[in-house]
């Protein structure tokens, strides 16, 4: 029996999560959960899991978190509040395995704790991996921690990559597959609205990554994510626009064979691969049928009329702290966005000023990418205010 921390429980991975391991009762124990400030979804998830702890990120719903457990006779579950209550439930030593799938930066001191100790760690929230960089890699390699990527990109590389040594994967080719979006094939982004630019065309995602694929800022977080991951140089991974998501991405080799993973656009797959490596377990997705697809299409992406794609890989080659800065500075304009504060181009300027303003060199602890994280959001608030 695996004992799993699912922090972001109440999201779109979270619950993808919860659906496979509901198939598997004999397998894995939900023993703590965690989420950022919906009291109610979190105790809904308790009522039909039963973990040992519940977290809450916003410290203000501790007693709203409490009362709500004791309303649906759940007084025995313990409750807990506060970002460093999140992170505890990453590092518990009942916890054999850890599935990261907060959303954002949030996300960086939990998947530092999980490294630390030495978790088996399932990780969807690609901000950590963007943000944490070589130091992030450092503390898994250092604490025994084992990473098993749930992005759906990096689950299907890391399943091509299976099988390849070392001197395979130096003298190999990452592609990572891309949708496109919901504006693929435009070249005019003016009047998009947040209801438009959250509705993917073939994933079912949280609002904060929607709005990243609809700017292609997903895939550059990807490249990033694919390089910390995999160890391979920026020049050695390509973007390929692939609009029915059916590939979810590829590896040649140098004899040019090239690998692919392909599957329903399910999250469930990429889950119940990293909850199950190295064997596998059903998920509850739909079986592909390639007949009734009958084609698949492929183009090169827009980097012109999406430029943080660009942005992304100048940001990888930069170093020192480009990475954080660009993604702190794309939360922050994201989330003006989706609060109608800034327009769906707008984000493309902010992220662009601020990433290409803030130079200094990597940071040398978690704490630190913290601070530099904190920085560049004051200072991308700074430059919005003024914007206006
Ligand atoms: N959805 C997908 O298909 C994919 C997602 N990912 C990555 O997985 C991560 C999660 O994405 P997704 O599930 O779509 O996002 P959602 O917005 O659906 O869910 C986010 C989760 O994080 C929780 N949360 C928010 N802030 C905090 C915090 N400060 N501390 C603890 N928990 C917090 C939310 O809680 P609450 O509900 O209370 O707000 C919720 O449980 C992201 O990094 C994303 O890039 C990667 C590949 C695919
Ligand atoms: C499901 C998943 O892994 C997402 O990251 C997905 O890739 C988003 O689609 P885009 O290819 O449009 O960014
Ligand atoms: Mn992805």
């Amino acid at each position: 029996m695996q004992n799993i921390a699912l922090l972001g429980a109440t999201g779109s991975i979270g619950r993808s999560a919860l659906a496979v391991a509901a198939l598997h009762p004999d397998r894995y124990r939900i023993h703590s959960i965690a989420g950022g400030s919906r009291v109610a979804e979190l105790v809904e998830i308790a009522r039909n899991v039963h973990p040992k702890h519940v977290a809450i990120a916003d410290e203000s719903k501790y007693e709203d978190l409490r009362q709500a457990l004791a309303d649906a006779g759940l007084k025995d579950i313990e409750a807990h509040a506060g970002a460093a209550a999140v992170r505890s439930l990453a590092e518990d030593p009942e916890a054999d395995a850890v599935l990261q799938a907060i959303v954002g930066a949030a996300g960086v001191a939990p998947t530092f704790a999980a490294a630390r100790a030495g978790k088996r760690l399932m990780l969807a929230n690609k901000e950590s991996v963007v943000c944490g960089g070589a130091l992030l890699m450092k503390t898994i390699a250092e604490h025994g921690a084992e990473l098993l990527p749930v992005d759906s990109e990096h689950s299907a590389v890391f399943q091509c990559l299976a099988a390849a040594d070392e001197k395979m994967k130096k003298a190999a080719r990452i592609i990572l597959t891309a949708s496109g979006g919901p504006f693929r094939g435009r070249r005019d982004l003016s009047g998009i609205t947040p209801e438009m630019a959250v509705k993917h065309p073939r994933w079912s995602m949280g609002r904060k990554i929607s709005v990243d694929s609809a700017t292609l800022m997903n895939k550059g977080l990807e490249i990033i994510e694919a390089s910390w991951l995999f160890g391979f140089p920026e020049y050695r991974i390509d973007v390929l626009v692939h609009p029915e998501s059916i590939i979810h991405s590829m590896v040649e080799f140098a004899d040019g064979a090239v690998m692919a993973e392909l599957g329903t656009p399910d999250m469930k797959t990429p889950i119940a691969v990293a909850m199950s490596w190295p064997e596998r377990i059903a998920s509850g997705t739909e079986r592909l049928s390639l007949a009734k697809l009958g084609k698949l299409t492929f183009e090169a992406p827009d980097t012109e009329t999406f430029p943080l794609l660009v942005l992304a890989r100048e940001s990888l080659r930069r170093g020192g702290v480009a990475s954080i800065v660009m993604n702190a500075a794309n939360e922050a304009a994201v989330a003006a966005f989706l609060e109608r504060k800034l327009s769906f181009t707008g984000i493309f300027d902010v992220v662009t000023s601020m990433t290409r303003g803030f130079e200094a060199p990597a940071p040398a602890s978690a704490e630190e990418i913290l601070a530099v994280d904190a920085e560049a959001r004051r200072r991308t608030a700074e430059f919005m205010a003024k914007r206006r």
